[in-house]
């Protein structure tokens, strides 16, 4: 018999999925071996050693050892070794992430502590910049915050597409806020050029990285991030609510002026003093009390990474996206879905999304019952995350067989 698309495909994920690196790391997570998950630029999947750590957190350190564990199980500094880690994974040296709170309260620290940068000497002085720019696709919540942030410091906010914060920017610009990796279309921006134009205008750059954090390598250091903000429960597989992280680079940790000085951010906390006196370097940026349980649940899966290379990480990423493609281009009929996501590879995170006429949530939440996990992104955005980690390339030629068998059959239900 000939070879078809479908049967190439099917051959080819076996082929690929036997010279793959980094395969055994799957191992490392708790799956589901009859479901496909490709939902983890979402929620990622539990790493196995978290639950024994927690049962430790809770059992141990904090049944037993009580209000000691601050000191004694580390847990007061854990926010900055936990930070440390994920600098690791985004190109950061020690001492310059701080992991707490939500990617949002991250965003509102660090678009107003930018905007205050460019502040004249005197208080309540008029900025001298007084513009934010924000990526005009951004994820809302960095939208809803930027508007308030440049709201109470007298600021007007303006959208630009990513690709063109660097042209836009102006004398006037104080701060530009953008998505590293667009989540709806997967689409991945250029950090290191948006940032030194952004630099050159004379205006600070904050990141959200958190479609990029564990899934391809990001430089912060090396390309001149001012800011970064990013979550950790979808590739860091942190778990639901996991906290977030910011990033500060160390040379304006000293001019860093938090809008929300908790006395977890005080260089002295315990003297409970009634005056404010900041506490130096990535703790700066912390508020109140660290979500311990989450956090700790977070650092032991961060354990997975130990010993990855996160080129060989893009390497895969970029690899099962591609195969996914032609996958699909195998199995579902011509002209239905078309894909949002840049086929370029420098331009692409790592995800695909596809477009899918009316009817996008109803092939999702069938897909989802016949074993394969992806999301649906209003209106019309299917949307497939691959984490390298643990998505294998039969994942990808199941996923792209079911997808073809969904629209297949509400074709043939039409009809
Ligand atoms: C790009 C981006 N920023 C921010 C968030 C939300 O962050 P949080 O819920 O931690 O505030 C998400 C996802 O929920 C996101 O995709
Ligand atoms: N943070 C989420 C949540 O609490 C519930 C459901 C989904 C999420 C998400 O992370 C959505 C995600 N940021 C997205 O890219 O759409």
């Amino acid at each position: 018999m000939s070879e078809t698309p479908a049967s190439s495909v099917f051959k080819e994920a076996a082929a690929l999925d036997a010279a793959d690196g980094l395969a055994a790391k799957r191992a490392e997570f708790d799956l589901d071996d009859t479901v496909v998950y490709l939902d983890g630029n979402s929620l990622g999947a539990p790493p196995r050693g978290v639950a024994g750590r927690l049962a430790d957190v809770v059992g141990r350190e904090w049944g037993r050892l009580g209000i000691r564990s601050w000191e004694e199980s580390g847990w007061w500094t854990a926010p900055e070794r936990v930070g440390d880690r994920i600098g690791r994974l985004v190109g950061a040296a020690p001492g310059q992430v701080v992991v707490g709170d939500s990617t949002s309260v991250n965003v509102f620290k660090a678009v107003v502590a930018a905007i205050r940068m460019t502040r004249g000497a005197g208080e309540g002085e008029a900025p001298l910049r007084d513009e934010v720019l924000v990526d005009a696709a951004t994820f809302p919540t960095d939208g809803y915050i930027a508007r308030s942030a440049a709201r109470m410091t007298g600021c007007r906010i303006r959208a630009v597409a990513a690709a063109d914060m660097a042209r836009e920017a102006g004398p006037r610009t104080a701060v530009a806020l953008v998505n590293h990796v667009d989540y709806r279309t997967g689409r991945l921006h250029d950090l290191p050029g948006t940032t030194a134009a952004l630099r050159a205008a004379g205006a600070h750059t904050v990141w959200d990285v958190c479609h990029s954090a564990g899934a391809l390598p990001v430089r912060l250091d090396a390309d001149g991030a001012d800011f970064a903000v990013g979550c950790t429960y979808k590739y860091l597989n942190g778990g639901p609510g996991a906290p977030a992280f910011l990033y500060v680079r160390r040379a304006l940790q000293d001019r860093f002026d938090s809008p929300l000085p908790g006395w977890n951010s005080h260089a002295d906390p315990f003297a409970m003093d009634p005056a404010y006196a900041p506490a130096g370097g990535a703790v700066r940026g912390r508020v109140g009390t660290p979500e311990i349980l989450s956090l700790l649940a977070l650092d032991a899966a961060l354990g997975v990474w130990d010993g990855v290379d996160l080129v060989a990480v893009r390497a895969k990423s970029l690899a099962l996206t591609d195969f996914f493609l032609r996958c699909v281009e195998a199995y579902v009929p011509e002209g239905r879905v078309a894909s949002v996501t840049p086929e370029a590879h420098a331009e692409r995170g790592s995800q695909v999304s596809l477009r899918y006429g009316s009817g996008a949530g109803e092939v999702m939440a069938e897909l989802i019952r016949r074993g394969v996990v992806g999301d649906h992104r209003r209106p019309d955005v299917l949307r497939f995350g691959f984490t390298p980690l643990y998505t294998r390339f039969a994942d990808a030629e199941r996923a792209a067989r079911v997808l073809g068998e969904v629209i297949g059959a509400r074709e043939g239900a039409r009809r």
